[in-house]
């Protein structure tokens, strides 16, 4: 039988990314003299790649962003970032001790990100986390991203495991309605950057730390 699989999304489920990505945020837009965005602002920032995460933060600050200046904006984020990494950002509590009981279980693990891939593999390469993950997809891997299921599928299958049993981990709107999309139960977890009660988003199970997502509750919402 094909191994169950269990997805992560990565800002605000695996690590905590939130200060880096906020310093990239907060340089990129410097550069057309925008006030800072604040840790409150982010969570309504994130969620859909950085591209939308700087529209948005010049949406909130009244501006908007042409298309010819978006790839100098891009660029100046990707660098920023890139260069910074891991800078302060941090596996939540529990999580590589999940990841090692899972792995030891005979669990397939992958991440399915709306981060660009390229970023996300640089920051997991930087916190030593890569070699857990069968797959790594980004917001720019496919033609679709979360919440469309076709980067749910699509990480399965470059994890080898296309039509397996799969379980989607997620912290917003995105990675819930992704899965529900895929047709694959989720856990939401409270401690990311959904600006809605995660209770609300219809995730099958939400925990409230790493030490929950043990190897029976994962078998029991696969089963
Ligand atoms: O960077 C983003 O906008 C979202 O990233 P995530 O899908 O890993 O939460
Ligand atoms: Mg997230």
């Amino acid at each position: 039988m094909t191994k169950p699989v269990i997805i992560f999304d990565l800002d605000g489920t695996l690590v905590d990314t939130a200060p880096d990505l906020m310093a990239s945020l907060n340089h990129t837009i410097a550069a057309r003299d925008l006030e800072p965005v604040t840790y409150d602002d982010l969570t309504h920032l994130v969620g859909q790649g950085a591209r939308m995460m700087i529209e948005r933060a010049f949406r909130l600050r009244g501006q908007s962003v042409s298309d010819e200046e978006m790839p100098d904006l891009m660029n100046r984020f990707i660098a920023h970032y890139g260069a910074n990494m891991p800078g302060d950002s941090k596996p939540y509590p529990g999580l590589v001790q999940a990841l090692d009981r899972l792995k030891a279980a005979d669990f397939t693990l992958a991440v399915c990100t709306n981060k660009l891939e390229g970023l996300a593999r640089t920051l997991l390469d930087g916190l030593g986390l890569t070699h857990y993950f069968a797959a790594i997809t980004g917001g720019d891997t496919f033609t679709m991203r979360k919440p469309d299921a076709g980067h749910i599928l699509g990480t399965l299958e470059r994890a080898g495991a296309a039509g397996a049993p799969a379980l989607m981990v997620g912290d917003s709107v995105n990675d819930i309605l992704a899965a529900k999309n895929a047709g694959i139960p989720s856990i939401a977890v409270p401690f990311g950057y959904s600006d809605e009660d995660i209770h609300t988003l219809g995730a099958t199970l939400v925990i409230s730390h790493f030490d929950e997502l043990t190897v029976p509750l994962a078998e029991r919402l696969l089963a």
